[in-house]
């Protein structure tokens, strides 16, 4: 079964409620674990890593996901070619909407990693439905892997 770990970057715990969503969601297909405290090494079981990160500051990582992000920069062979996706929470009344994600997308990307499908934005100055967006970005995401 393909694993996904689901490495989670937050501060008010919004992201990490999507994440718990989004296992929820995966895990009767997939082996799931979601990582919020990222540590070397952690990685290399994963098939597919699914990032899951808000913003903070003037675009940047909430500092639980900075250890991933100093990974990335530093740990090169053990990210190229893995798939990964990518759920970034912002806010777009931040004219830094998003910009902690697309570090961590540019990052992977820079790596080798292959991003699977398009990133799934959310936007905390909408009244969206985290829930109800993540789940069905989920089941077109998983096709494509
Ligand atoms: C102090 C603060 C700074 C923020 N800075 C940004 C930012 O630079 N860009 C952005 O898109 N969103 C920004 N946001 C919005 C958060 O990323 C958004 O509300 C997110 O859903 C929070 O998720 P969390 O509860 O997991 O931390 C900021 C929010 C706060 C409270």
């Amino acid at each position: 079964m393909t694993s996904i770990q689901i490495i989670v970057g937050t501060v008010m715990g919004t992201a990490l409620d999507v994440a718990e969503h989004a296992e929820s969601h995966l895990q009767s297909r997939f082996n799931t674990s979601i990582n919020t405290d990222f540590n070397d090494g952690d990685i290399h079981n994963a098939d597919v890593i699914l990032i899951c990160t808000s913003n903070t500051g003037v675009g940047d990582l909430p500092s639980n996901i900075i250890p991933f992000y100093t990974f990335l920069c530093t740990k090169c062979p053990a990210i190229a070619q893995k798939r990964y996706g990518l759920i970034n929470l912002g806010d777009s009344n931040y004219p830094s909407f998003g910009e902690a994600g697309k570090k961590l997308d540019d990052a992977m990307l820079d790596l080798g990693a292959k991003r699977v499908g398009e990133p799934l934005i959310l936007d905390a100055s909408q009244s969206q439905d985290y829930r109800a967006i993540t789940a069905s970005w989920l089941e077109r995401w998983i096709t494509l892997l």
